[in-house]
């Protein structure tokens, strides 16, 4: 683990001295092993530049993700092929990109279950999806299938704005039994998303995702869901809202699938809403960056040094540099919250949006499994007097996921090729008082 006591710097934890109970703890020899786990729809994106003309031609919905027949699918991609508009195939699919993500910023493992082909020739789609995953990304687990994988084809727009076309393959036979329940139990987060539902009549996907779930209950490890696309949410959103309230601790979303959920615009109002169900909220908001609402126990509050912001809540951000915590583990749960503008303004030129949204979750990730692993090696430092979710303050957390999320909307790919540079001027607190 890439752990915030093990920096020099403190860009991405806020700790202003190095907690001494470290020095002579078991973190310095990385004994006790932390990670997180994680299902998806195994997916390789399939790159293509293209106009507004063919998403219509083929009815797909600019910035969503649809399924579509195998008929289709076919015809679209022998066109692509025809024109040579594709330009790049990875290793896809929104947990896989996320759980490979954070195994990159945290040098750690992540454990990813789906499904794979069983027989793979080189060149393939599965084999790419091999080639394209962390090391640190354990796929040992994975369930053997005799088709393929599915296929994302990722059109991109003359904006940088990605749309997506599935082809599933076998993505959703995932059955209940292949979720190996040990691997939860010792889990610091379960990672899901809205997707796992999306699957043709009597496929196992969403009865594997809920005995993930279930056994998470059982462990008590936190269920991380990201939304994935506003149209799962439309299809039920009471069901989505009863999931949340039963089931997540932490959502991620961006503010499209916030206003489907919640019916508000606004992002910060929607995250507001759907503090009533979960204990933690990341809401992307594209150009206009992205926000964090989350619980702290009233006596830990801790006031921000930044100017404060006007909102649906005025000032919403006075206690952005509190932790968050599970809201059952505050005696007097009080709101708080944090909005950060895209890093830098945002790349001059954005190679695509691709995985954006992904990125920042990964960075929330990493910053959840440093507090567990921290909690676990160290149990009597002061930061664990009170039992947080994160290890680092809303804005630190907000600062780092939009700085993630930056370096992928710099690239290709949604997934990152190297960690992030362990000392940057511009994360520096200076930069962002200038
Ligand atoms: N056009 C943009 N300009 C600057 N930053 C952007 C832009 N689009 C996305 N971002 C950054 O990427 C993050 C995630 O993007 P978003 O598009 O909201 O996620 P998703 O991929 O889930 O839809 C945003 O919070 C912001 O920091
Ligand atoms: N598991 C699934 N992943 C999907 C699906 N449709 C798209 N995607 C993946 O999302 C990422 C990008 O996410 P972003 O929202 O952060 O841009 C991309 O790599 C796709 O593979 C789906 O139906 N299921």
């Amino acid at each position: 683990m890439k752990f915030p006591g093990k920096r020099k710097s403190k860009h991405y934890f806020p700790v202003s001295a190095r907690d001494p109970l470290l020095v002579a703890s078991p973190v310095a020899s990385e004994s006790i092993e932390s990670y997180i786990v994680g299902i998806d729809q195994i997916l390789v994106d399939i790159e293509a530049q293209v106009d507004d003309e063919l998403l219509e031609r083929y009815k797909l919905s600019r910035g969503q993700s649809l399924v579509v027949d195998d008929d289709r699918a076919e015809a679209l991609y022998e066109e692509l092929k025809a024109n040579d508009l594709i330009s790049h195939q990875f290793a896809g699919g929104t947990i896989g990109n996320t759980l490979h993500n954070y195994s990159v910023l945290a040098d750690d493992s992540s454990i990813l279950l789906g499904v794979m082909s069983s027989n793979i020739r080189i060149g393939s789609y599965a084999y790419r999806y091999l080639c394209n995953t962390s090391s640190r990304t354990n796929l040992n687990y994975l369930q053997a299938v005799d088709g393929p994988i599915g296929r994302c084809f990722t059109l991109i727009g003359d904006n940088g704005e990605r749309t997506f076309a599935i082809s599933p393959g076998d993505m959703n036979q995932l059955r209940p039994e292949s979720i190996p329940e040990s691997v939860i139990a010792g889990a610091s987060a379960l990672v899901i998303t809205s997707y796992l539902v999306r699957c043709k009549p009597g496929e196992p996907m969403p009865q594997a995702a809920m005995q993930a779930v279930n056994w998470a209950h059982k462990y008590q490890v936190p269920v991380v869901l990201t939304l994935g696309t506003k149209f799962v949410i439309a299809d039920d959103p009471q069901w989505w809202r009863d999931f949340l309230r039963e089931h997540v601790s932490v959502v991620a979303m961006n503010e499209e699938e916030a206003q489907t959920l919640t019916g508000l615009g606004d992002p910060l109002a929607a995250a507001d809403k759907v503090l009533d169900w979960v204990d933690l909220v990341l809401c992307t908001a594209g150009p206009s960056g992205l926000y964090m609402a989350g619980y702290t126990e009233e006596t830990y509050k801790r006031q921000t040094r930044h100017p404060l912001l006007p909102g649906v809540i005025p000032e919403f951000n006075r206690y952005e540099f509190s932790r968050a915590m599970l809201r059952e583990h505050c005696q007097n749960p009080l709101r708080v919250y944090s909005h950060i503008a895209p890093y830098m303004g945002g790349p001059e030129k954005i190679m695509n949006t691709n995985g954006a949204g992904d990125g920042a979750l990964s960075a929330l990730l990493h910053d959840i499994t440093a507090n567990s692993y921290h909690r676990i090696n160290v149990p009597n430092s002061s930061k664990h007097q009170r039992p947080c979710l994160t290890y680092s303050s809303l804005a630190q957390v907000c600062k780092y996921a939009n700085r993630v999320s930056y370096q992928v909307l710099n690239q290709h790919s949604p997934r990152l090729t190297r960690g992030l540079p362990e000392r940057e001027d511009s994360l520096e607190e200076a930069y962002w008082e200038r």
